[in-house]
């Protein structure tokens, strides 16, 4: 069995956060494991209340998955305050394969990571990251400066890579322009995707893409690759919400490679 874990605030409207993780796993044919870091009350309009895990209980998760499962990736969402993210930092196995997706504010509007936490996330965790998935608002934070431009986000995923993560994805669906450009950095230089852009934004697009990402190296692809099969996933899902405001409407991309690697699947 091929298990990923998510872990991330619960989203009652399902369209985002530890919901919109499991459904991707399953879509791609991952078993999905759950450490739930926070609830929030939460429809794809507004967020009206989130109340935290104690660190402990984080903590406790984490060890009891690990103990039992072979986790082939593992994904950050909403981490919520300081005392998760440095919970998390302390029991997260040596070694994981990390996606952090550094969720900071919802779509909405609501604060969703404290201000005093980033700190803690920027020093424990990103430099254990296989890969990290800022868009545009987060990555100027974590880079320190202002992104207006294509190239202003390749200039802020290089200053992220220097934080020590493996290689950082910024993605540009918050800037304005005809198409939607992501671009990935690692040490051997850059990559970038140019998809459609819808014109609605969808709640969940974010959680739904780190966690492609996350079950796609599960399944033991290269982060390049990664990539490439998570921007297609999103698109899909992006696109057949069609109508939008609303969650984004996971289908399973079908094609041959989740065919073929489904066999791997007991
Ligand atoms: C629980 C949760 N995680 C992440 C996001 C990011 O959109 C959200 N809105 N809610």
């Amino acid at each position: 069995m091929i298990a990923a874990c998510s872990i991330a605030g619960s989203d009652s409207g399902g369209g985002a956060g530890i919901q919109a993780d499991i459904k991707t796993f399953t879509a791609l044919g991952v078993w999905g494991l759950t450490v739930i870091t926070a609830v929030t009350a939460q429809n794809t309009r507004e967020v009206r209340g989130t109340w935290m895990l104690p660190a402990e209980a984080v903590r406790a998760q984490i060890e009891t998955v690990a103990d039992d499962f072979s986790i082939g990736a593992w994904k950050t969402g909403m981490l919520g305050n300081a005392e998760n993210v440095r919970a998390v930092a302390e029991a997260l196995p040596e070694g994981a394969a990390l996606v952090i997706d550094p969720v900071m504010v919802s779509t909405s509007g609501h604060r969703l990571l404290a201000a005093d936490a980033v700190a803690d996330l920027v020093g424990l965790l990103v430099p254990r990251a296989a890969i990290v998935t800022p868009n545009i608002p987060e990555a100027e934070v974590l880079a320190g400066m202002n992104v207006a431009t294509v190239e202003d986000m390749a200039e802020a995923g290089r200053r992220i890579l220097d934080l020590g993560p493996r290689a950082v994805v910024v993605k540009g669906g918050h800037l304005p322009g005809g198409a939607a450009i992501d671009i990935l950095v690692d040490r051997d230089g850059e990559m970038r995707l140019s998809g459609e852009r819808y014109p609605y934004s969808v709640h969940g697009s974010g959680c739904c893409f780190s966690a492609a990402l996350a079950a796609y190296l599960a399944r033991g692809m290269p982060a390049r690759e990664g990539f490439s099969a998570a921007r297609e996933f999103i698109d899909t899902a992006i696109r057949e919400a069609a109508g939008g405001p609303g969650p984004v409407r996971i289908v399973n991309p079908g094609g041959t490679i989740l065919r073929r690697r489904r066999k791997n699947i007991s």
